[in-house]
């Protein structure tokens, strides 16, 4: 039996991962970490009455094996710190986390052996599609990212098209056409995430899609995938929680454990 904290288990991501740990019998759901969760009915929140609730980092005490973190950009950092520092397996889907953090952690999970993982994205379409769009840029350097999520999304762009946007980058052989447009309005062409632009779209009744456009000459490539529910990352954190354990480092991307 495999014992889970989740941390962020009253948000839309956690309440996910709330229900896949209680319908997966190798899975034990011992503890939950979020804002007011001393405040709340338990089983509001689809929580038995022996998991344990902490409302802050610094009074967590867990058995837990493993370190569900789904979050926000600013907390998801001391979160995984803190899991790493006491032996815990993170498994993170929080996004916006920088790249210094990023190689912090990397450093200390190294250093104290314990293995994890931070995907930008936990859904299979979305890994594909990364992995395609850098096939792609080898035969088209010029591409445009253009992410669309729902309305209550907090950071932009999204992990995933900052992900793709540099796997694009790292991969193509040619450098892109100059381009000669002047912007007449701020952010008409999007931000620049290592020479690619990535425009973000929040709308109602989105849930999580993404776009990569490849020009060439006389013709295009589009690349597209869609989450249409948050269940379309449930299987990739079902993968995540078993593999971390095996493992004594921090990997990035859930490919690595495909
Ligand atoms: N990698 C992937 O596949 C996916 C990643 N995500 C990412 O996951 C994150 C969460 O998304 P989502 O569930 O939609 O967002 P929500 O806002 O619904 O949930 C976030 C939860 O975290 C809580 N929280 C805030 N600070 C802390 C803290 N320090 N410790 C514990 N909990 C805290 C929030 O509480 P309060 O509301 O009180 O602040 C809230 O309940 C985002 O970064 C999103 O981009 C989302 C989908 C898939
Ligand atoms: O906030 C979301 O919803 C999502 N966030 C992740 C990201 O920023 O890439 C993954 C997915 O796009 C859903």
């Amino acid at each position: 039996m495999i014992k889970v904290i989740v941390a962020g288990f009253m948000g839309s991501m956690g309440q996910k991962t709330v229900e896949m740990i209680k319908q997966t019998d190798d899975f034990q759901l011992v503890a939950g970490l979020g804002p007011h969760a001393q405040e709340i009915d338990k089983s509001e929140y689809h929580l038995a009455d022996d998991v344990q609730v902490f409302d802050q980092l610094n009074k967590v005490e867990t058995d837990a094996d493993v370190w569900v973190d789904f979050t926000l950009p600013n907390s998801a950092f001391e979160n995984v710190k803190f899991a790493i520092e006491h032996g815990i397996h993170p498994v993170v889907g929080t996004s916006g986390m920088s790249d210094a953090h990023l190689t912090e952690l990397t450093q200390l999970a190294a250093e104290k052996h314990v293995g994890g993982l931070i995907a930008p994205n936990f859904g299979l379409s979305a890994v594909l599609l990364m992995k395609f769009a850098q096939e792609a840029a080898k035969y088209f350097p010029d591409a445009e990212v253009i992410e669309m999520h729902h309305e209550d999304k907090l950071d932009a762009p999204s992990g995933t098209a900052i992900s793709t946007a540099k796997m694009i980058a790292e991969a193509r052989e040619q450098n892109p056409s100059a381009s000669k447009t002047e912007a007449t309005i701020d952010g008409a062409r999007g931000g620049d995430v290592e020479g690619v632009p990535v425009h973000s779209v929040r709308l109602p009744g989105y849930v999580a899609h993404e776009q990569v456009l490849f020009g060439g000459s006389g013709e295009a490539l589009t690349i597209r995938q869609d989450s249409f529910d948050r269940s379309s990352f449930m299987s990739g954190v079902k993968i995540a929680i078993p593999a971390v354990i095996k493992e004594t480092s921090l990997m990035i991307g859930l490919e690595n454990i495909l």
